[in-house]
């Protein structure tokens, strides 16, 4: 018998105990008879390959506007799954962020991506105890990130004269550098250097950087179908201890994810071993190292050493993090922040590149209001961190970037508890017969927030939601009545500009006004430099994975992240 058949024939006597167990129909009959669900053909895969492996961006808006802001989608053998996108269900969600928690499986990769102790598994107080002392690093650090905006700005103009001898203009596929950008930048605010600063000590450090990218879309989204059932079996029977040992089937996707655990503890360890070495005076040699050199303990050169800072600030010792604990974030911070802003990067030269006259307007802007500085001929523009939010358009440009294409669509959760989402917007029930104002969702139901849907909201952001459109952020500057947006009404969802982008509550995104300021810098000084055109004959297209990226329009089996433009120099 080979691997794959014992697998099945596994899988098969699960199926039998999960029958006699009776698990399949009791659980979640009374939520498909509510709330209204995707139609479906395959009791055994229900809507689930359409859902997770081969989803679809238009698809995961139009099922919104069909089935309204709460539907139901079928897992596999049965499984009913809610998906969720209603204004007032996110603020419960983020107002009661431990009545869920990961789906177990997920869980326990992300222990694998992330490294075990890392922010994303931690749930209540020892959560709590975390965010405590990241939240106030990220808010204690300041950085600029002009330097390594020019580095990619030097590399486009340097593709440009290998293109055609001037200089002038070319076509770069933008997407690489951007990912790379997003990574080394928030590796400097992370541990505040870059590998190439000291090569011998950041071994692990450069052989993380090699495998990381696009880590969690290559491992997370596209299971198999028989990944698919043994998943949600294990999922309802097996005990978490037995689950971990699922992850070492003999499967491609799974070892990757070992390998990369093994980077990550590599990693960890070398973070550690560099911060002892520094605190011992053994860095005679290394002195650009300032990641966590106690010459720098007044001032957070890092967001690791501000965390260190913190943490030893802490008046009760219960409430102090190991410094093991502090460095195992480093790399789920570094995940966390790579695909999201390189993507969101990506999207927003995109669009600026679509819209021409809009392009120009919010060059017109960072031009208008840049303090200069460099040669009298070729002026550099910059401005202070500070000064990013005092222009409109360009800020306009990102909000809407961010709330078109979320740098993450959908997350998924399973309540621990009985649960009751309140709705916003009543829907009808699933025979059509009344409307539904709230919806009981029962202990182990898997559901999906759906922010792609929420930052759609027609009563939110207008009739227009569906188009990219960055003049609605801007009311008060239109030009004409054809450039109007609709005026927002504001529910104070989310840390920034009511868009659920970066979540909210206990759980929002530690990076969130860190991406802001990447994406604010990047973008002034690429928009002084460069105007950006769609390429003729090429279409792009979003696909969807834990992130959103761009996509060649005819790469269609297995598309990959990529996004020409052409670039003219100013
Ligand atoms: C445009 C950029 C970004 C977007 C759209 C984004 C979005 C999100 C979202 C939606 C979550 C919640 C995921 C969930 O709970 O399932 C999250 C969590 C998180 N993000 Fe971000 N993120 C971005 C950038 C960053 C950056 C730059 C960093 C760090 C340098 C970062 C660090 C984290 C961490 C550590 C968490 C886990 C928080 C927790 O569970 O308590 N993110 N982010």
């Amino acid at each position: 018998m080979n691997i794959p058949d014992i697998i099945t024939l596994i899988a098969i006597m699960i199926v039998g105990g999960y029958l006699l167990q009776n698990r399949i129909f009791c659980q979640h009959q009374k939520l498909s008879d509510i709330v209204k669900g995707l139609p479906y053909r395959s009791w055994v895969f229900g809507n689930i390959i359409a859902f997770r492996t081969e989803l679809d961006f238009g698809a995961l808006l139009g099922w919104h506007d069909t089935y309204g802001a709460a539907y139901t989608v079928r897992g596999c053998l049965g499984e009913t799954r809610l998906v969720i996108s209603d204004p007032a269900a996110f603020k419960f969600f983020f107002q009661n962020p431990y009545k869920f928690s990961r789906p177990p499986l997920d869980t326990l990769s992300s222990d694998l991506i992330n490294g075990s102790g890392a922010v994303f598994s931690e749930i209540g107080p020892s959560h709590r105890r975390l965010r405590g002392v990241m939240d106030l690093a990220f808010r204690k650090y300041a950085s600029s990130f002009q330097e390594g905006t020019d580095a990619v700005i030097q590399q486009w103009i340097d593709q440009c004269q290998w293109q055609n001898g001037r200089g002038e203009q070319g076509t770069i596929n933008v997407q690489q550098a951007l990912g790379k950008f997003a990574l080394t930048e928030s590796m400097h605010a992370v541990l505040g250097d870059t590998p190439e600063s000291d090569s011998k000590k950041h071994t692990a450090q450069k052989m993380w950087i090699e495998h990381s990218s696009n880590i969690l879309s290559e491992l997370i989204s596209k299971p198999t179908k028989r990944a698919l059932i043994i998943e949600r079996l294990a999922e309802a029977l097996l005990p978490k201890t037995l689950l971990r040992i699922m992850l070492h089937l003999p499967e491609e996707r799974l070892k990757r994810l070992h390998r990369f655990s093994k980077l990550n503890a590599d990693f960890v360890n070398e973070i550690l071993v560099n911060y002892e070495s520094n605190q011992l005076g053994c860095s005679a040699e290394d002195d650009s190292d300032t990641t966590t050199s106690p010459k720098n303990n007044g001032s957070s050169t890092s967001i690791f050493s501000a965390m260190i800072q913190i943490n030893e600030g802490l008046s009760k010792s219960q409430n102090k993090l190991t410094l093991r604990q502090i460095a195992s974030q480093v790399p789920s911070m570094l995940i966390a922040g790579q695909d999201t802003v390189g993507n969101s990067l990506s999207w927003a030269l995109y669009e600026l590149a679509s819209h021409p006259d809009w392009q120009e307007r919010v060059r017109e802007e960072i031009i208008a209001h840049a303090r200069f500085s460099g040669e009298a001929e070729c002026p550099e523009p910059f401005f202070r961190n500070e000064g990013l939010d005092s222009l409109p358009c360009l800020n306009a440009h990102i909000k809407e970037t961010l709330r078109f294409y979320p740098g993450v669509p959908m997350f998924n959760r399973i309540t621990l508890e009985d649960v009751v989402f309140p709705l916003a917007e009543p829907i009808l029930s699933a025979d059509g017969e009344s409307k539904v104002t709230q919806i009981l969702v029962q202990k182990g139901t898997r559901v999906h927030f759906n922010l792609a849907a929420y930052n759609k909201t027609r009563s939110i952001w207008g009739e227009d939601a569906g188009s990219f459109n960055p003049w609605r952020w801007l009311p008060t500057q239109r030009l004409s009545e054809s450039e109007q947006g609709p005026v927002r009404v504001s529910t104070g969802l989310g840390p920034y500009a009511n868009l659920s982008s970066f979540i909210g509550g206990a759980r929002v995104c530690v990076g969130w006004r860190l991406s802001i300021l990447l994406m604010q810098t990047f973008l002034t000084r690429c928009l002084a430099k460069f105007r950006f055109k769609l390429v003729e004959n090429v279409g792009i297209r979003p696909i969807v994975t834990f992130t959103i990226f761009p996509a060649l329009d005819n790469d269609e089996d297995s598309p990959s992240p990529s996004l020409p433009l052409g670039i003219e120099m100013l």
